[in-house]
C-alpha cells in the first residue's frame, strides 16, 4: 500500500491550479503526507494569496516564501523545517525559468544573461536545495525533480530550457551518487507536455501537445495527477531500490520514432 502517512514533505513549485507541483502536492496528501509549500514572493503578495487560498484544504504545516535565487530564503526554509519538523523526508523540486525570448527563435542566439538566469533558478537550485535537505533527512529520504524530454532530443524551442535540463538530469544521477550511502533517493520524473504557466512561454508548447496526442501510444499527453500519482509513488517505501533514474510520464510517446 502507498502510505505517506508521518512523511514531512516540502514541495516547491505550485503557481496555481495549474502547476504540476499542485498535482504532486494533492497526491503526496491523499497518501498522508504532512505538507509545506513554498512559493515565489513577489513584490505586490499575488503568489503569495492565490497559492495560499489553493493550498488551505491541504493544511499544510508550513507555507513559506522561497526564491530559489535568494540564499537567505533558501535558508530560512530549512531552518524553519529544522525548527518545526526536525525531519525533511520528502523533497519536491518542480521549478523552472527561462526568458520568454529564449524559449523560441534561434538558440545560438541565446544571451550569456539568459544562459545563466535559466540554469540557476531551473538546474543549479536541484543541488542546492538538495545540499540544504540533505542534514534534515536523517531517516533517508527522497528527492524528486521535474524534467522535459527536451534534456536527451532538441525540441523546437525548448532551446536553453533543454540544455538546463540535460544538466539537471546529470546533477540527478551525481546527487543520488553521493547521497546513497544517506538512503536518500534522487530521481526525475520526465513528464509529457502539459498546459502550464511556464510551458505557455515555449513557443508552439499547443503543437507539441496536439503532436503527442496523435503520436503517443496512449493517444492523448498526460495530466498534472498522474505526474503527481508517480511522485507519490517515488516519495514512498514502494519505490525503495530506485535511484538516480529519469521516469518518463508522458503517455509513451518517448518510445516512439515517427
Ligand atoms: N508543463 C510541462 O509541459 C512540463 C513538462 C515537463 C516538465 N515540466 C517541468 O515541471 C516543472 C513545473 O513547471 P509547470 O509546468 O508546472 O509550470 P508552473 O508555471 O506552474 O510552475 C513553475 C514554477 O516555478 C516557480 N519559479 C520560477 N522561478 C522561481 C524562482 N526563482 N524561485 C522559486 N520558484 C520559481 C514558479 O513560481 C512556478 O510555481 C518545471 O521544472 C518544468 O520545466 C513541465
Amino acid at each position: 500500500m502507498l502510505n505517506l502517512t508521518g512523511k514531512n514533505a516540502l514541495v516547491t513549485g505550485i503557481a496555481n491550479n495549474r502547476s504540476i507541483a499542485w498535482g504532486i502536492a494533492q497526491q503526496l496528501h491523499a497518501a498522508g503526507a504532512n505538507l509545506g509549500i513554498t512559493y515565489l514572493p513577489d513584490e505586490r503578495g499575488k503568489f503569495e494569496k492565490k497559492v495560499s487560498e489553493l493550498v488551505e484544504p491541504l493544511n499544510p504545516s508550513l507555507f513559506l516564501p522561497c526564491n530559489v535565487q535568494n540564499d537567505e530564503q533558501i535558508q530560512s526554509t530549512f531552518d524553519t523545517i529544522r525548527d518545526k519538523w526536525g525531519r525533511l523526508d520528502i523533497l519536491i523540486h518542480c521549478l523552472a525559468f527561462a526568458n520568454r525570448d529564449d524559449l523560441t527563435g534561434d538558440f545560438s542566439q541565446t544571451s550569456r544573461a539568459g544562459f545563466a538566469t535559466a540554469l540557476d533558478i531551473s538546474t543549479f537550485s536541484l543541488v542546492q536545495l538538495s545540499g540544504a535537505a540533505k542534514p534534515l533527512m536523517t531517516e533517508g529520504g527522497s528527492i524528486i525533480t521535474l524534467s522535459y524530454l527536451g534534456g536527451v532530443r532538441a525540441v523546437p524551442n525548448y532551446n536553453v530550457m533543454g540544455v538546463a535540463k540535460a544538466g539537471l538530469e546529470a546533477s540527478v544521477r551525481y546527487l543520488a551518487s553521493e547521497l546513497g550511502s544517506q538512503n536518500i533517493r534522487v530521481n526525475a520524473i520526465s513528464a509529457g507536455p502539459i498546459r502550464t504557466l511556464a510551458s505557455s512561454a515555449v513557443g508552439g508548447i499547443l503543437d507539441m501537445i496536439h503532436h503527442v496526442e496523435q503520436v503517443a501510444p496512449l493517444r492523448r499527453t498526460v495530466t498534472q495527477l498522474e505526474v503527481g500519482n508517480t511522485a507519490a509513488f517515488l516519495a514512498s517505501d514502494l519505490a525503495s531500490g530506485i535511484t538516480g533514474q529519469v521516469l518518463y510520464v508522458d503517455a509513451g510517446y518517448e518510445i516512439m520514432g515517427m
